[in-house]
């Protein structure tokens, strides 16, 4: 079974995520473009460095050239925001891209946006999972990779410039070259490296990079630019050379940064950090769009400019969505995506970094002094993950003690309101919220707590966890 999850098709490599099941997947989008009558649009795919990628994606070109859709295979390696780019550029029908993002090293996947790199709606995704499940292994049309690229029916195109350009275009390159910016980057083994340092040579900032070689294995990391995942970086930049540490996941489209002081930036606070900048310091005007479990601070900024902070499930889609809708200057999720107005309606820690350059750059205040201001303007919110492995026949389980959960046992605190739209979400009058939904990447469930006092995180993660362990017990 192919199944569509948070971010696409994800399965471990050789268990499910075989050539036939690429395949399969392949022709399934060939067939929805063949309804369509799309197939002179063509596709575009791309990969990032995941072990085979490559391979995978030239057996998926077989397949769309054999159903005459012609295929732009981007070439080397790219993070998957330019496989939107150029889906939108090549006016292509469809865009892979071979990634498992930052999933770990045993993983591999297929990231799909529509016509106009749009990402696909649910709607859309479960048409797709239904009619790819029905495809039989002798329904599928294939034509060899050489054959392809002598009919010129597969080319390939390195299309990294006119990306780089494009996103050079929304930030202000002239202001970054002033400010003689020192740069730390750890692109963790993975393919954000072309891109990122290209635009950090563009910025004439001092740039030393760490983990950029190409490592199918991510040296033995998850590549997800986690506070414990980034110890390396964090430890040099606590010698003090560099104004900011920046690191990107596995595929170039999630963001963390170190300040000056070696303190880990999560994504909600890089969120805050952008959103007080555009408002506050560059004057812009508009809403931000934030999933879920995305840091309440976007709330009280847009409450205190006079504007409004939009709440969605989790997935990028539905940031899209949800930009589009209010027409927000800003979007994104704790889990490290962010774009802008204007933007691709994809995350990109390429333009993100390019964009906190330029704060730094605008400012001219050390990261940790603006992290500070805005501490001191809106209160310090305490935030923490917790990620639980679960053994799968206990879901259904888990899902029922969490909705049948009276609020109260968790924390005594007057609760405000309740959300089922993803998982389930509480929120309590002083300003503490917690989260509990299964993830639709990881087989994990995520419990998320935040809370204007750090004391109260950890035994709300607590009490959730020992409710669901004391009720697997009784239920065996
Ligand atoms: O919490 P999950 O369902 O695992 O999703 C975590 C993240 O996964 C992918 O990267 C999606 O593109 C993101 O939109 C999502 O925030």
């Amino acid at each position: 079974m192919i199944r569509f999850g948070t971010g696409g098709w994800r399965d471990i490599i050789g268990e499910n995520f075989t050539f036939d099941n690429v395949r399969r997947f392949s022709q399934g989008i060939a067939n929805q473009i063949c309804q369509n009558r799309k197939q002179s649009q063509g596709v575009v795919i791309g990969y990032d460095n995941r072990f085979m990628a490559e391979e995978f994606a030239k057996a998926s070109a077989e397949v769309f050239v054999a159903n005459h859709i012609r295929v732009v295979l981007l070439t080397p390696s790219v993070p998957t925001p330019l496989v939107n780019f150029v889906t939108i550029k090549e006016k292509a029908a469809a865009g892979l891209t071979f990634t498992a993002s930052h999933n770990p090293y045993i993983y591999n996947g297929i990231k799909y946006v529509r016509e106009g790199g749009l990402p696909a709606t649910e709607d859309i995704t479960s048409e797709l999972e239904r009619s790819i499940n029905m495809i039989q292994v002798n329904e599928i049309k294939r034509m060899n990779y050489n054959r392809a690229l002598e009919t010129n029916l597969v080319i390939r195109k390195n299309y990294m410039n006119d990306f780089i350009t494009f996103i050079e275009s929304q930030i202000n390159m002239e202001w970054i070259k002033k400010a003689n910016i020192r740069v730390l980057y750890d692109p963790m083994f993975g393919t954000g490296v072309n891109s990122l340092l290209t635009l950090l040579v563009d910025s004439r900032a001092t740039v030393k990079i760490i983990h950029d070689k190409a490592d199918p294995l991510f040296g033995g990391r998850v590549p997800a630019p986690t506070e414990s995942s980034l110890w390396r970086l964090t430890g040099m930049m606590k010698e003090g050379q560099y104004d900011i540490g920046i690191a990107t996941d596995g595929d170039g489209d999630r963001i963390a940064i170190i300040d000056e002081k070696g303190c880990y930036v999560d994504a909600n606070e890089i969120l805050a950090l952008l959103y007080y900048y555009f408002l506050e310091y560059k004057g812009m005007k508009g809403n931000v769009v934030r999933n879920l479990s995305t840091t309440h601070l976007l709330d009280h900024i847009a409450r205190y400019y006079g504007f409004e902070c939009i709440e969605k499930p989790v997935g990028f889609k539905h940031i899209a969505e949800g930009m589009l809708q209010s027409d927000a200057v800003l979007g994104g999720e704790s889990s490290g995506g962010i774009t802008i107005k204007g933007h691709l309606l994809e995350k990109d820690a390429i333009l993100s970094a390019g964009i906190l350059l330029e704060m730094l750059a605008y400012t001219k205040k050390p990261l940790s002094a603006i992290r500070q201001e805005i501490n001191e303007k809106f209160g310090k919110l305490y935030y923490k993950e917790h990620n639980y492995s679960y053994e799968a026949e206990y879901k259904q389980h888990i899902k029922s003690i969490i909705f049948n959960t009276s609020p109260e046992k968790i924390y005594q605190e007057k609760l405000l309101e309740y959300k089922t739209f993803d998982g389930m979400k509480w929120e309590w009058a002083d300003g503490t919220w917690c989260l509990v939904r299964f993830s639709g990447t990881e087989p994990v469930l995520r419990i998320m707590v935040e809370s204007p006092s750090d004391d109260t995180i950890e035994g709300i993660i607590q009490q959730v966890m020992q409710i669901i362990e004391s009720s697997i017990l009784h239920h065996h």
